[in-house]
């Protein structure tokens, strides 16, 4: 089967610093794949490659089979693969609603002279980014916060209209940086549910970074270590949390915690 997203090769160098490696991964349609490793194993950056921000030195990025590197990110979105980053991103200024609609930014059709003159396309347009940001935000949770303004909202809010924008154009894969950071230990099991739940209804292709080594373990089906900037590891969750290589860069201890 062709991998739903696959990388081959990735070589990327930041001044003298090599941050990713000879990076392979071949990831199947439907699947979690977590991707784990030490401070600097170059994650962020991997995630970064894959969605178009930084070109990489060397390797390809294909999706569905098709070559997508170093096409521009917004390209790259168009074309299915979205992102929500480790700080929120939200614009501070829209409601919650607004900004889920940003995420249908690749598909609007109608143009500058549509928005002068008010045209009806325009309108229709509207009414119905609205209504599917609405949907999104009703699969997270969040639909009864839709006209509040996005900064008043808590910072775990946020983390799901995050995720709310990066769904709402119906993406065939997502990549999610840190989606657990700062939420209490009792909200891991909301955010397990609700990444299974992308999963299985929405048939997202997730690719998760997650420093919360309980949850990535828990619901991955798959997991890539890097450390270093080079795969180190790779296989189902109980593989890999055994894997002398894994504990050796954990030291032994995170990964069982
Ligand atoms: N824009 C940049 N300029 C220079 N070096 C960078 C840049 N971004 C990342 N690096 C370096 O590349 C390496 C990989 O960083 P990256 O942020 O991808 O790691 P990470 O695994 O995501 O780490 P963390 O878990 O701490 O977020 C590190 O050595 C980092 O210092």
């Amino acid at each position: 089967m062709t991998p739903r997203l696959a990388v081959e090769g990735i070589g990327l160098a930041f001044g003298g610093v090599a941050a990713l490696r000879g990076v392979g991964m071949a990831v199947a349609p439907g699947e979690i794949r977590g991707i784990i490793g030490p401070n600097g194993a170059g994650k962020t950056t991997l995630l970064n490659v894959i969605c178009g921000i930084i070109p990489p030195g060397e390797g390809r990025v294909l999706l569905d089979g098709q070559d997508i590197t170093g096409l521009s990110p917004s390209r790259i979105a168009a074309r299915g693969v979205r992102r929500t980053f480790q700080t929120t991103a939200l614009f501070r200024g829209l409601t919650v609603l607004e900004n889920v609609a940003t995420g249908l930014h690749t598909e609007t059709r109608a143009g500058l002279l549509d928005g002068v003159l008010g045209s009806r396309r325009l309108r229709e347009e509207e009414r119905e980014a609205a209504e599917r940001a609405r949907q999104a935000l009703d699969f997270v949770g969040m639909a009864a916060c839709a006209d509040r303004p996005a900064h008043a909202l808590s910072f775990g809010q946020q983390r799901l209209v995050e995720i709310a924008r990066a769904l709402v154009a119906e993406p065939r894969v997502v990549l999610m940086d840190e989606p657990a950071v700062g939420l209490s230990l009792n909200r891991l099991a909301d955010i397990d549910r609700l990444l299974r739940r992308i999963r299985d209804e929405r048939g997202v292709t997730l690719l998760l970074i997650e420093h919360v080594i309980r949850l990535v373990m828990e619901v991955s089906d798959s997991i890539t270590v890097l450390g270093s900037g080079a795969v180190i590891a790779e296989g189902p969750p109980a593989a890999v949390r055994e894997d002398p290589a894994v504990v050796a860069a954990y030291l032994g201890t995170a990964v069982h915690a």
